[in-house]
């Protein structure tokens, strides 16, 4: 397994194998780990810049990440030189509170990471599943693998908007599937979704796990569960298929 540096001069994260896949790194608090998670994807997308002269970046939304993007984006990087998509988005207009997009604008991109080209996941269109095509054909353009994937996950054990009971779910979670990304519809998704599918995911260097609080520490114990389906619980897909052990973020 790679060794990897976290944040100089913050304080060590209790480090700790939970799964053969799945690495955590625990850190006392939100603040502490934002920074952390900042340093070490700042340091895969320089790493990347001096190899292949672009890094390549995605991100997720909803609340946990906001302080992560936001630290991010003080980072010192040649950022014209990275290319950020989301992991997955909601389908609302780039203005709605619940855009991920959106919250990349307020965080990430406030200050000089504005120099980053961002592909949304979004095209005006009547619906996600309209919108699909255009969308798809921005994402085959770019060229993968990712350097850096950074993940969130809900409390039913969805990551990026691979939802349990979700109506492609099937098709995102095919490891062997040849779409990038798809839309999809969940009884559990206020709104329908378009979503990075689990091959896509699993296409980078550094695949990273955010996650806070006790109630989610849970949730990803009943994922790891024997008796629990990749579908009722699609994080443990992405835990059992990646490449390289996933590398968990924790704070209380
Ligand atoms: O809807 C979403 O949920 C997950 C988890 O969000 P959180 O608010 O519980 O942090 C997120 O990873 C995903 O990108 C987002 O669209």
């Amino acid at each position: 397994m790679k060794m990897h540096l976290d944040a100089p001069r913050e304080p060590r994260p209790r480090r700790r194998d939970l799964h053969a896949n799945l690495v955590e790194h625990a850190y006392a608090d939100s603040a502490t780990l934002a920074r952390a998670l900042a340093a070490a994807v700042a340091c895969d997308l320089r790493d990347a810049i001096l190899t292949r002269g672009l890094g390549l970046l995605a991100v997720s939304g909803g609340s946990t990440p906001r302080r992560f993007l936001a630290e991010l984006g003080r980072q010192r990087l040649d950022w014209a030189r990275v290319v950020v998509t989301l992991a997955d988005e909601r389908w609302v207009t780039p203005d709605d509170p619940r855009s991920n997009a959106r919250l990349l604008r307020e965080t990430l991109f406030s200050g000089a990471a504005a120099a980053a080209r961002f592909e949304p996941l979004f095209e005006p269109a009547f619906d996600a599943t309209a919108a699909l095509p255009r969308i798809a054909r921005r994402l085959e353009a770019l060229p993968l693998p990712f350097d850096a994937v950074v993940l969130g996950m809900g409390n039913d054990g969805h990551t990026a908007s691979l939802f349990p009971g979700g109506d492609t779910l099937e098709q995102a979670l095919d490891p062997l599937g040849r779409a990038r990304v798809l839309a999809l519809h969940a009884p559990a998704a206020p709104e329908p979704r378009i979503t990075l599918t689990l091959p896509t995911l699993l296409a980078t260097t550094a695949l990273y796990l955010h996650i806070e609080g006790a109630e989610k520490r849970n949730v990803l114990a009943r994922a790891l569960d024997a008796q629990t389906r990749n579908a009722d619980m699609p994080i443990r897909a992405v835990i059992n298929c990646a490449g390289e052990p996933l590398r968990m973020y924790w704070a209380p």
